[in-house]
């Protein structure tokens, strides 16, 4: 069994999935998390692992980046592959002064400049949002160590928008990056469970940026948070999600 994008079998990925945007940010994972971390897929070089934390099975699988290509993969892991939860374990760059580089983000909703948001409801722009139990679970594991709130997902990175973020960041906006509404919006068509957890790479306000080495592998906070939540709570099967 294949998809068009995933040269998977069947059984091979865990009802629990970490997703990263960036591939070699995924074989870091499952170096570092995951116990027994066998390679599963790897078309295009998105690669997938599955093996065991904390004795449960996980996967870990990049998205890509942006909300087309988080879409193709959340969809064929949720649709044919019996995955029933994914958190996605990615980079943003903050639009708060509250926050600072390497900071930890929890996003309780995502706003979007993408169709995803429009497209699936004629005339009615979505409220994209991760699983409320989810959410909680991420909420009550990361403690104080996590900012909790909106971001923007944004089908640009490069484009100069200062007057869009001042309002954005007026509305409580916490930071920007380009795949939680698309994997929100994708959760709420296959019924099934997500979240996104950020880590701050970059603040749009004061220039301050990683590097490319240092976004690949600060990731510890975040994906220790993200690991625990998915273990939270037993998975049953998609429509009884305990
Ligand atoms: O670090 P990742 O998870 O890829 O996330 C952020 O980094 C990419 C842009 O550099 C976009 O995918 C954005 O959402
Ligand atoms: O999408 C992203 C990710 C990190 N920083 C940004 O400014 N945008």
């Amino acid at each position: 069994m294949a998809t068009p994008h995933i040269a998977a079998e069947p059984g091979d990925f865990a009802p629990r999935v970490l997703m990263p945007g960036d591939p070699r940010r995924a074989l870091r994972i499952a170096t570092d998390f995951l116990a027994d971390a066998r390679q599963v897929t790897d078309v295009r070089g998105i690669l997938g692992f599955t093996g065991t934390y904390r004795g449960e099975p996980m996967s870990v699988m990049a998205s890509g980046m942006g909300a087309p290509s988080i879409s193709i993969y959340a969809t064929e892991l949720f649709r044919f592959y019996g995955v029933e939860r994914i958190i996605r374990v990615g980079t943003a760059g903050a639009l708060q002064a509250s926050l600072a580089l390497g900071d930890v983000i929890v996003a309780s909703a995502a706003h979007t400049d993408a169709t995803t948001a429009t497209v699936r409801v004629p005339g009615v722009s979505l409220s994209l949002a991760p699983s409320p139990r989810l959410l909680v679970d991420a909420i009550t594991v990361a403690g104080d160590a996590a900012q909790v709130g909106p971001v923007l997902s944004s089908d640009y990175f490069y484009l100069d928008r200062p007057e869009v973020i001042d309002r954005l960041a007026a509305l409580g906006t916490l930071a920007v990056e380009m795949e939680a509404a698309g994997l929100y919006a994708v959760a709420a068509a296959e019924r099934r469970e997500a979240l996104t957890v950020l880590t701050v790479s970059d603040h749009i306000r004061t220039g301050e940026a990683m590097d490319a080495v240092t976004r690949e592998t600060r990731y510890e906070h975040m994906v220790d948070i993200a690991a625990r939540a998915l273990l939270a709570r037993p998975v049953v099967g998609a429509t009884g999600s305990a």
